[in-house]
């Protein structure tokens, strides 16, 4: 469970109240400069709040140790570090460092959950593939292996599709809901509206550093709300049930 009872000055978080528990996939919502970025480090302890605080598995974040954090919840940050000539595997497994492990004195359960991760992700044939010679969109796939090799009952992404094709947004959306299943929570950033409409439990609306609305996509994804947030006129079609978002024109 994060929860977040905070504020913050620069860069502006307006006060905002959230929890992102197990069992759902919330996806975070907002154009460039709203503040989602600001939210998720303000969540993680990674800035500080200037009113109130943040929990991370009940427990005041930054009363937590970096290692017992990363164990409750897995943060995939937007700009990621820099790939120098390290194999996918082994950046896969920087994920399992909370767990006392360290390159080259992997476990046996550690290296089962990077196994299992490089797996999820799609990524066996290049396991042992230099991380800098990678696309983009591959080098995208080896950080979310990162994430999900530390198997921490949360998962925090930022933008974790953004530079993948389709068919790898789909599965990147669908190995968040796999977690969701197996009992973990996600909160994600998403910039792609049918997608969210698509893959989340829950949506969470930011504009200009608050928290515009927090609801199911039926209850909260409308015209309305999309011309209000992004300034773009959008259709929602149900088609088999299914929502679509489909936009149009900047209003
Ligand atoms: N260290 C900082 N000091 C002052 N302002 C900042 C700082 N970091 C970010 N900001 C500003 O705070 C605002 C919110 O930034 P944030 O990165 O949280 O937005 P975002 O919703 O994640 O945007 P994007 O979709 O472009 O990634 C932006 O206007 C940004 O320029």
């Amino acid at each position: 469970m994060i929860a977040l009872h905070a504020a913050a000055h620069a860069p502006l978080l307006r006060p905002t109240s959230l929890a992102v528990g197990p069992g759902e996939l919330a996806v975070l919502l907002g154009p460039n400069g709203a503040g989602k970025t600001t939210l998720i480090r303000v969540a993680l302890g990674l800035l500080p709040a200037t009113e109130g605080e943040a929990r991370v598995g009940g427990d005041p974040v930054d009363r937590l140790s970096p290692a017992e954090r990363a164990r409750r919840v897995a943060y995939l940050p937007q700009s990621r570090p820099p790939a120098w000539a390290q194999p996918v595997r082994d950046l896969a497994a920087l994920g399992r460092f909370a767990h006392g492990a360290a390159l080259g004195r992997l476990a046996p359960q550690d290296a089962a959950a990077v196994d299992r991760a490089l797996a999820a992700c799609a990524l066996e044939p290049l396991a042992h593939r230099p991380a800098h010679t990678l696309s983009g969109g591959e080098l995208a796939r080896a950080h979310l292996a990162r994430a999900l090799a530390a198997e921490a009952p949360m998962v925090v992404a930022d933008e974790p599709v953004a530079s993948l094709d389709p068919r790898h947004q789909h599965q990147v959306l669908r190995l968040l809901r796999d977690h969701v299943a197996r009992g973990g929570g996600a909160l994600v950033v998403l910039h792609d509206l049918d997608l969210a409409a698509r893959y989340a439990d829950r949506l969470l609306w930011m504009q200009g550093g608050a928290l515009v609305a927090d609801g199911s996509v039926a209850d909260t994804m409308t015209p309305e709300r999309v011309a209000q947030v992004y300034g773009v006129a959008a259709r929602l079609i149900d088609r088999d049930g299914r929502l679509h978002v489909v936009v149009d024109d900047p209003l």
